[in-house]
């Protein structure tokens, strides 16, 4: 089948690696069950992309369907520092956004591949009222935790006491999850918190909830049973993950890397069975240079081989170059290597590796859970200390290094070197390692064919299918000949009626 035929959903994404990451690989996955997808996010983020990670012009065909890329332009110079500081940037987005993916939704309609439903990921919740304007469905992939979603949700709602100026060290109990320390919750929502402007973005995607048909989730039923069926009677949720595993298609080779990953692959091979620390805080943490030192020394000291990722800071992003203490490669020898970007998912599934020193970004998460991997963690803010306590106290595969980074706490070299220690070595590291292998195990039936994911995510493709033959028909056309003739009608419509949801009877959006 050519790729006009299938119907084509567009993927609308933040500028960020752990949210392409997962909406990419939600693409592939909708794909590979037959839709052709387009993935679109800006275009500096897509120069990254297209050197790093082998994207062209063309279609890539992925199972039964295919991906493309197209890449729309912030309105920014291509060096303006204020990229960085996402108070300014997020509005830009929407003001850039609300008017060029009307134009390349008109598009792509013209050019005979018309788009039937609009998926983001949050901070840019404003895809849903140009979703609604078009008279399109539209759908949202929550990149975070159920547990996460929930939290934020019931502080949306104000219903139940969080973390105040007058009550700051409370304790939160959220339906259906452990009691939660004050510093467990999410830290965006901390009165303290340094960024404001990303509870803001939070927020704006809960006050558009009732917008998205379905909210898609990286996470798996039997890795949040409970809070997932409670959130269930509340919100359309549908659990598709871990969304970097694609049974249908392995070998898929498209990727989103905004950074060439180093080859440390080889240097893994020469490694015995787990002997490896690996050692990643993802693509947004910053670490302070006497943390570094910290680290570095407890590195030395476990005597364990180690990978450990320092990836250089952005230019404008007011971060200071770390340093490594000096002599540290030349003590650490052979036992040690430092990159800049590593191919994480490789990493965490090669056999050398016995655990993982992680920030607990919600894809660090899964990716581990998913691999088998214990974890060490040193979780910083945001859902990563949230992320923490499930994968110390309810996932059981971790060791805590660390609270976040509102303790404002220095972990010497000595905690380091006792948590490495504990990790990967003696009966806890054991327990530990079987429990992941469970997770993984469980996560591997979810993503297989007929496992809880896959069935939410084919329900999900029969619904799409189902809603674009209904757009179509709205607009009085059949599927096999509507489709420019729709687009048109949309370039025609969209750009001006934007933030008016239209209720006239071609195309009110299908309920
Ligand atoms: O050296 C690295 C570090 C991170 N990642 C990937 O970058 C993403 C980071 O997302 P996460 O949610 O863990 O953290 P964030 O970067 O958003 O804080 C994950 O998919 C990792 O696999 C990678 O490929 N190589
Ligand atoms: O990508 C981000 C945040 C980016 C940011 C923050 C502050 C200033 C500039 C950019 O967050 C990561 O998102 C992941 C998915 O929601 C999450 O799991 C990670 O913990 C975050 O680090």
């Amino acid at each position: 089948m050519g790729s006009e035929a299938l119907v084509h959903v567009l993927l609308v994404s933040f500028p960020g690696q752990g949210h392409v990451n997962p909406l990419l690989r939600l693409g592939k996955r909708l794909a590979s069950k037959g839709l052709l997808v387009t993935f679109t996010t800006p275009e500096s983020i897509g120069k990254a992309m297209r050197k790093a990670s082998n994207i062209g012009e063309e279609l890539s065909p992925v199972g039964d369907g295919f991906i493309r890329f197209e890449f729309f332009d912030d309105g920014w110079d291509e060096d303006e520092p204020r990229r960085q500081d996402l108070d300014q940037y997020l509005p830009q987005l929407e003001k850039v956004g609300k008017v060029l993916i009307p134009e390349m939704i008109r598009r792509n309609g013209e050019q005979g591949r018309p788009v039937s439903c609009l998926i983001n990921n949050p901070f840019i919740p404003w895809v849903s009222d140009v979703a609604d304007s078009l008279g399109l469905p539209s759908a949202m992939l929550w990149v975070q935790s159920s547990a996460c979603f929930t939290a934020y949700y019931h502080y949306y709602h104000g219903l139940v006491p969080f973390p105040s100026e007058t009550a700051m060290e409370i304790d939160v109990q959220l339906p259906c999850m452990p009691l939660l320390k004050h510093d467990e919750t999410p830290s965006f929502l901390y009165p303290t918190t340094p960024y404001p402007f990303l509870r803001r973005a939070i927020m704006g995607q809960y006050k558009n909830l009732d917008k998205p048909f379905c909210i898609l989730m990286d996470t798996f039923q039997e890795l949040e049973h409970e809070n997932i069926e409670y959130m269930s009677k509340i919100s359309p949720i549908k659990t598709v993950g871990p969304l970097f595993k694609n049974p249908k298609a392995p070998n898929a080779t498209v990727k989103g890397d905004f950074m060439k990953a180093d080859d440390c692959v080889g240097w893994l091979d020469s490694k015995p069975a787990s002997s490896v620390v690996y050692v990643s805080f993802g693509s947004v943490v910053y670490l302070k240079q006497d943390q570094w030192d910290e680290i570095a020394f407890g590195l030395l000291n476990s005597g364990v081989n180690f990978l450990w990722v320092m990836k250089p800071p952005h230019k404008d992003s007011g971060y200071e170059v770390l340093r490594l203490p000096e002599g540290f490669l030349e003590k650490a020898g052979d036992k040690g290597k430092v990159v800049q970007w590593s191919p994480q998912e490789q990493v965490l599934a090669h056999p050398s590796v016995a655990c993982f020193v992680t920030h607990c970004g919600w894809n660090s998460t899964m990716e581990a859970l998913t691999s088998g991997m214990p974890v060490v963690a040193f979780p910083q803010w945001g859902d990563q200390v949230t992320d923490a306590k499930y994968l110390v106290d309810v996932f059981k595969v971790g060791v805590r290094m660390c609270r976040g980074e509102a303790e404002n706490k220095l972990i010497t070299r000595d905690v380091v070197e006792q948590c490495l220690r504990e990790a990967t070595s003696g009966p806890k590291a054991e327990e530990m390692k079987q429990n992941a292998m469970k997770w993984s195990a469980a996560a591997e039936a979810a993503v297989a064919e007929g496992g809880s994911s896959d069935r939410n995510i084919q329900a999900f493709v029969d619904e799409v299918k189902r809603r674009s033959l209904e757009v179509l028909a709205a607009s009085g056309k059949s599927a096999a000949n509507g489709g420019a003739e729709l687009a048109g009608k949309v370039a025609s419509d969209g750009v001006e009626e934007l933030g008016e949801p239209k209720v006239n009877g071609e195309f009110k959006a299908v309920a």
